[in-house]
Order: C-alpha cells, then structure tokens, then sequence
C-alpha cells in the first residue's frame, strides 16, 4: 500500500459552466478542485463550459490544489472534444465518469497519453469489476459516485448508507490493494452539517481519503474529518517513542494507554505524522 504524497480531504466540484464559481475556487480551502464538464453541465451548455474552463484553465492561478477534470464520457456527444480540450493542459488528473470495466480507461488512454486518469466509481458493473479497474496502469484515483450508483441500484437514501456499503467497500479495497487515492461521494443535502460531518465520519472510518463535495460550505466539515487529530497525532508521537525505547531493551513490542503497539502500528503512526505534515504545508500556501 502506497502512502498518499498530498492531502485529498476535500475535492470540490465546480460547474465548468459557471464562471464566478470557477472564479472564487482560486481561494477557497480546497485541497482538490474537480472541474465539471459532466452531470453538473446543461446539454446545450456543454460547449461554452468547455471553452470557459479551457481558457480559466489556462491562465488562472488554482495554487497548489489538485486540478482534475471530469470530461463527459465518450458514449456521449461531448466525450472526445472534452478529451482533445484538455489531453495537453497542465492538469493533475482527467476524470472519467460512469467507468464500468478496464476497457472504458483503454479507450480514453488511447486519445490521452500522458495524463494520469481518475474513474467515477458509479455503476453497478463498475462495482463488480473495481479490482480490475484499479489495475489498469493509467488509473491513479478513483471517486464514488453515490448518487448514480443509488440510481442503479434503485436504492433508499439513508443515513447509515446500508445500501451502498457493498459497493464503496469493494471499491476502497481496490483502491487500496493499488495504492490509489479513493475519494468518497457527495452529500447532497449541503445546509446539513451534521448530516455532512457523519458521513465524513463514516467515510474517514472506512478509510477513504477525502469526501467530493458540492458547495464551498461544506468544505470545513471535511477538511476538519479527513484530518488527523491533535489527539491521534499526539498518540503517534508517543507510539513512536514508546516502541524506540522498547527497542532499545530488545524487545519488539511496547504498550501504550493500556494496547500493545508493535512495528506494524508504527508504520501507521508514522503515515498519521506524515499526512498532518502534508496538510500544514497546504494550509501555509
Ligand atoms: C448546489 C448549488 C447549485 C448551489 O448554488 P447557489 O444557490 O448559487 O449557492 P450559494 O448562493 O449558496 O453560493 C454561495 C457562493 O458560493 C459559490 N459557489 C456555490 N457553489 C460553488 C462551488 N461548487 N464551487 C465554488 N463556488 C461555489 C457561489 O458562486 C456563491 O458565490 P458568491 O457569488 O461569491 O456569493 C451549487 O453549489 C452547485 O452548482 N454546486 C455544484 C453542483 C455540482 O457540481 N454537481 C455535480 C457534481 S455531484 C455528482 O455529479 C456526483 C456523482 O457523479 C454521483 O453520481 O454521485
Ligand atoms: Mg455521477
């Protein structure tokens, strides 16, 4: 398993239609921006979201948020222009929806061949097929996509999302076999905070790496979720030291607050300090 070099606790969808949106995301405490060309985009729109964002893109200043688009997919009218827009921009990751097997990135591998591509993880099939698509060697990332997968599924909304946990579970195993970042999906109701805060909650438990997110009010909820907290770093300082100074008397395991703390959760304790690291150097910029 891969640690990850960059904090992912919030991914921000902006409608690549919607210029003062696109505008005020240059400020706003996003650790990523998904730039949307798909779902969030009118029909008759697609083309001028698409010249907007190219040329936003192109000269605005996103800082050292990751900027990933989500093209329309190729089964669509709009699917290979997205693609020719954006294959040679300066990007992080191109983001291709409703990916169902390994053969939907090939086909898009084909028109984009540098790129690293992220999958929508939002099909039935796609649930099915998660560890195959993982593997396919361009895949970097992947995003639920919980409200189409509800959409297939034919599924209630509900708090505990118990219907969905087949699927996000198949999908995070996946990621995580292949050291990919795996993002959890949107909650739509986006004036409930408490609502948000438990399914960070749940998704931070899961061991998803962020939460995509629909309006710039919900990004402090997950940016607090994702994050490591005062007490866990401070659990893992004092594993650190605790197991050196077990160490040093020749034995492999200490105990610390009353649990064994062996090499293995060293290994954790130190991806915690990392990944705090990693999140106050984004917050400085
Ligand atoms: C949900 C919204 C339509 C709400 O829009 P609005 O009513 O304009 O909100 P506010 O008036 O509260 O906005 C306040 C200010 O914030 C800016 N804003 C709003 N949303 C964003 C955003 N996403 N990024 C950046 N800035 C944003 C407004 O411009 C206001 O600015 P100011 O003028 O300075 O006050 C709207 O939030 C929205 O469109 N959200 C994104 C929806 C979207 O992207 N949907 C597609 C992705 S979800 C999906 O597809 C999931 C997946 O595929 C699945 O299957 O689950
Ligand atoms: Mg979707």
């Amino acid at each position: 398993m891969m640690a990850i070099a960059r904090p992912y606790r919030s991914v921000l969808y902006i409608p690549g239609s919607k210029d003062r949106a696109l505008e005020k995301a240059r400020d706003l405490p996003a650790d990523a921006i998904i730039f949307d060309l798909e779902d969030a985009v009118a029909a008759d729109e697609k083309g001028n979201a698409r010249a907007l964002l190219a040329e936003t893109l192109a000269s605005a200043d996103y800082g050292s948020r990751a900027k990933i688009v989500r093209v329309n997919g190729l089964d669509t009218p709009w699917g290979r222009d997205d693609l020719a827009a954006f294959a040679g921009m300066a990007v992080d990751a191109l983001l291709i929806p409703k990916v169902s097997s390994p053969a939907d990135l090939d086909a898009v591998a084909a028109l984009v061949p540098d790129l690293p591509l992220w999958a929508m993880m939002e099909t039935a099939l796609g649930m099915l097929n998660a560890a195959a698509i993982a593997a396919h060697p361009r895949l970097s990332g992947m995003v639920m996509g919980t409200n189409d997968l509800a959409k297939e599924l034919g599924s209630r909304f509900r708090p505990d999302r118990l219907p969905l946990q087949a699927g996000l579970g198949l999908c995070l195993l996946a990621a995580k076999a292949r050291g990919l970042v795996i993002i959890d999906g949107v909650y739509n109701a986006f004036k409930d905070d408490d609502g948000l805060r438990a399914e960070c909650e749940q998704g931070r438990d899961m061991g998803f790496d962020g939460k995509t997110l629909i309006h710039p009010a919900q990004l402090a909820v997950a940016n607090t979720a994702f994050a490591p907290s005062e007490a866990e770093v401070t659990l893992a300082r004092r594993q650190i030291d605790a197991f050196a100074a077990a160490e040093q008397l020749g034995q492999g395991v200490a105990v610390v607050d009353g649990k064994i703390v062996e090499n293995l959760h060293i290994v954790t304790a130190r991806q915690t300090l990392a990944k705090a690291e990693a999140i106050a150097a984004m917050d400085a910029t």
